[in-house]
């Protein structure tokens, strides 16, 4: 919709549509995809068997992990076009909002410069401002592993436990983000901006996540397999969480919320154990300087 009202003629696939890939990425431009985790390399190599210009842009907007090789969706683009311009596009962008025309804004990210730029113009408007950045990786990132800590905001406002809660969890959610993001070579600045805090802030707050959603109805006593029955759309802090504990413990990274949404989620605690295990950890300094 962005792309159409600044003037681009648009076309859209999905697997339910009655229009084949083909004909929809003849001579195409841009290749923006938003599919969930799951179809991201199934899509990407069908994508593949069809010509397209060198020039070509690929725009990934996906948030979560692959869970055999813990590869970000840019990464599985970028192995399978590694000729071609990727650029990560992150934000707190709740979609129905923008949908709304509801002002935003977001970041698109890529380590060719003139590619981020190309697609900031495309999508920036009076309602939608679009910054560039040169940390693909970090805003790609930032919009995943906010899912985790999304998954617990919802846990943390299910079980009523105040604002003085919720702010210690997203404050410490973030300085985890942080340190796993720095661990896979992501910059510190990239997560204090858009696509990490501001992502977090409009997730952690809001019920229209999936994420918050799965969180919030676990709290309130659902199963997950209840709750996610019921969600519309995709909560991909639940494969991320699985997936980011596996890296966590091959690296040996300490991420302790992502650890108790792991075993929340995995139905080995209740939401108030949970709790308990974040409060009576080893006390510590804030930061190790
Ligand atoms: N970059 C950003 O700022 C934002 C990114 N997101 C991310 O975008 C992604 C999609 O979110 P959203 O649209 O809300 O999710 P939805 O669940 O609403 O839609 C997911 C889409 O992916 C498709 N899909 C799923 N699996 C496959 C597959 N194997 N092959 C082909 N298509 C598939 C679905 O098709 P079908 O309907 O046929 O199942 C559907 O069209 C998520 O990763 C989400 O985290 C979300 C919000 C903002
Ligand atoms: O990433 C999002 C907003 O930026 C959407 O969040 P959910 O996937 O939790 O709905």
């Amino acid at each position: 919709n962005l792309a159409a009202a600044n003037g681009h003629q648009v076309r859209v696939w999905s697997r339910q549509g009655s229009q084949t890939l083909q004909v929809v990425l003849k001579d195409v431009q841009i290749v923006l995809s938003a599919i969930s985790m799951i179809g991201v390399r199934d899509v990407a190599s069908q994508v593949e068997s069809f010509p397209l210009s060198p020039e070509t842009i690929f725009v990934t907007a996906t948030k979560g992990l692959d869970p055999q090789t813990t590869c970000t969706p840019s990464q599985i683009w970028q192995t399978i076009f590694p000729n071609h311009a990727v650029v990560v596009l992150s934000g707190p962008n709740l979609s129905k909002e923008i949908q709304m025309e509801l002002p935003a804004a977001t970041v698109v990210a890529s380590n060719i410069p003139t590619a981020a730029e190309v697609v900031q113009l495309i999508f920036s408007s009076h309602r939608f401002r679009v910054y560039t950045n040169p940390d693909p990786l970090g805003v790609e990132l930032g919009g995943t592993l906010k899912n985790v800590i999304a998954i617990a905001a919802g846990v943390c406002d299910g079980l009523q436990l105040g604002t003085n809660a919720k702010a210690a969890l997203v404050t410490r959610g973030l300085t985890e983000m942080v340190r796993i993001g720095n661990n896979w070579g992501a910059k510190t600045e990239t997560f204090y901006g858009l696509s990490g805090l501001g992502d977090l802030l409009a997730t952690c707050n809001s019920p229209l996540s999936r994420n918050y959603q799965v969180g919030y109805q676990l709290a309130g006593g659902k199963s997950l397999t209840e709750t996610l029955t019921n969600l519309q759309g995709t909560a991909e802090g639940v494969n991320t969480c699985r997936v980011l504990m596996q890296r966590a413990k091959q690296q040996n990274i300490a991420v302790p919320i992502t650890e108790q949404v792991y075993r929340l989620l995995q139905g080995e605690i209740t939401p108030g154990q949970a709790l308990d295990e974040l409060m009576l950890r080893d006390i510590k300094p804030e930061y190790n300087y």
